[in-house]
C-alpha cells in the first residue's frame, strides 16, 4: 500500500532532521544551553526543530505544530555564534538532501511555527527526544506525530544510534519507525528509499519471562518501583535500560514486551511529545499503551498530559498484568 501523505512526510522529516543530528554529533562535542527548567538543549535540537518543521509545512502549510523548542534563545542576541551553529547545521543536513539553502531568518521561522497549542488537528514534535543521552552518545529518537481529535494517527521514531535489526542481527545503525493508524507498523533504515518491514510486539504471555525497558536517567524514572513490579511479576532479566522513545520502539519490534515510566514525584506532567509517536508506533505494532492507573493516555489538554500519572507500555497479552503488579505498588492517585 502507498503511504499516506502525513506518513511521507513524517518520514522525510524524520530524516532530515536525523541528517542534521549527526552532523552535529560528528563535528564535535555539540554545545548545549540550560533551558529553564535546567534541562539542556543542543545546537541539533533547534536544527532538528526547524528541519520536521520546514517539511511538515512544505506538505501541510495550515497545520499547527507543537514542538518542545522555541527560538526565544537564539534571537536574543546573546547567542549569536550559538545561532549560527543552527544555521549551518540546517544547511549541513539540507545539502544532503538537495534543499535550498536557508537563511537563519528561515530557520527561525521554522522552530517557531512549532509553538501552536494544539486543536482538532495538530503534528507533536520532540526534535530530540532523549537530549541527555544524545549528549552522552547514547540513544535519541527524533519524534513526530499527527494527533487527530485526541488520537495519534501517525508516528514516526527516527533513531539514528539503534541498530536497523534488534537482537542478535544488529546489522547497520540507524532505524526508523513508522506508523499510520489501521496500516501497521514499520522499521526501515534511514537512508533515503529504504524499504519499509513490518514489526509486531512479542507476543509472550509469561510475565517471568519478560525484559523490562525504562529510562536511562533516575530524574525520569523511578528505578526502584520498577524493580519492584518487575519482582512481583517474576522477571528475572535485568532491565533494558535506554534513553528516549527507543523504548517504545524496542517494545514494537518485540526487543522488550515492557516499558515502565513511573512519576519520581507526585505533580510532573508528561509532555504529549515524549509519547504520542510511541504510542502509535507501538499500538499499532499490537501492544498497548495507558498510564499507571490503567488510563488512556489524553492527548486533549494542550502540550501536557494533565489528566494521566507515569506511562506503562507492554507487548499487549501482559499490560493486565503489569497493571495490576504496578497498583501493588505505586501508591493510589491523589
Ligand atoms: N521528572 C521527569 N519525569 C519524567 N520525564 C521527564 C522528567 N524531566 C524531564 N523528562 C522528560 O524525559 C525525556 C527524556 O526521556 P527519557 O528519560 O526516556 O530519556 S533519557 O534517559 O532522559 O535520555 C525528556 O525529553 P527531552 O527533553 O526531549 O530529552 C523530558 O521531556
Ligand atoms: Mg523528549
Ligand atoms: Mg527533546
Ligand atoms: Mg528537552
Amino acid at each position: 500500500m502507498p503511504e499516506s501523505v502525513a506518513l511521507a512526510a513524517a518520514v522525510q522529516a524524520g530524516r532530515w532532521a536525523a541528517a542534521a543530528c549527526r552532523a552535529v554529533r560528528s563535528a564535535a562535542d555539540p554545545s548545549a544551553l540550560d533551558k529553564s527548567d535546567k534541562s539542556p538543549v543542543t545546537v541539533a535540537d533547534f536544527a532538528a526543530q526547524a528541519l520536521v518543521c520546514r517539511a511538515l509545512a512544505e506538505a501541510f502549510p495550515n497545520d499547527p505544530v507543537v514542538g518542545e523548542e522555541d527560538a526565544a534563545a537564539l534571537r536574543s542576541g546573546e547567542q549569536a555564534k550559538f545561532a549560527s551553529q543552527v544555521l549551518d547545521a540546517v544547511n549541513l543536513a539540507g545539502r544532503q538532501f538537495d534543499l535550498p539553502a536557508a537563511t537563519l531568518d528561515d530557520v527561525l521561522g521554522w522552530i517557531d511555527r512549532g509553538g501552536a497549542e494544539g486543536g482538532g488537528r495538530f503534528w507533536t514534535v520532540d526534535p530530540i527526544d532523549g537530549t541527555k543521552g544524545f549528549l552522552r552518545g547514547g540513544q535519541y529518537a527524533v519524534a513526530i506525530a499527527l494527533i487527530e481529535n485526541g488520537v495519534p494517527t501517525v508516528g514516526v521514531l527516527a533513531c539514528p544510534n539503534l541498530p536497523r535489526n534488534g537482537g542478535d542481527d544488529a546489522g547497520d545503525t540507524g532505524a526508523l519507525f513508522a506508523a499510520r493508524r489501521g496500516d501497521g507498523a514499520t522499521v526501515r533504515s534511514l537512508g533515503t528509499n529504504s524499504t519499509p518491514t513490518a514489526i509486531f510486539t512479542s507476543p509472550q504471555a509469561d510475565p517471568a519471562a519478560a525484559r523490562v525497558c525504562e529510562s536511562v536517567e533516575s530524574g525520569h524514572t523511578a528505578h526502584g518501583a520498577a524493580a519492584e513490579i518487575a519482582a512481583r511479576l517474576g522477571v528475572s532479566a535485568e532491565p533494558l535500560r535506554l534513553d528516549s522513545q527507543a523504548k517504545y520502539a524496542e517494545v514494537a519490534r518485540g526487543g522488550a514486551e515492557i516499558y515502565l515510566r513511573l512519576p519520581t514525584r507526585p505533580g510532573y506532567v508528561e509532555r504529549i511529545w515524549d509519547h504520542a509517536a510511541g504510542v502509535a508506533v507501538i499500538e499499532e505494532a499490537g501492544g498497548r499503551v495507558t498510564d499507571v492507573d490503567g488510563r488512556p493516555l489524553d492527548f486533549t489538554h494542550g502540550r501536557g498530559l494533565e489528566r494521566n500519572r507515569g506511562v506503562i507500555a507492554t507487548n499487549g497479552p501482559l499490560h493486565d498484568a503489569v497493571l495490576e503488579a504496578a497498583a501493588a505498588v505505586l501508591a493510589p492517585r491523589p
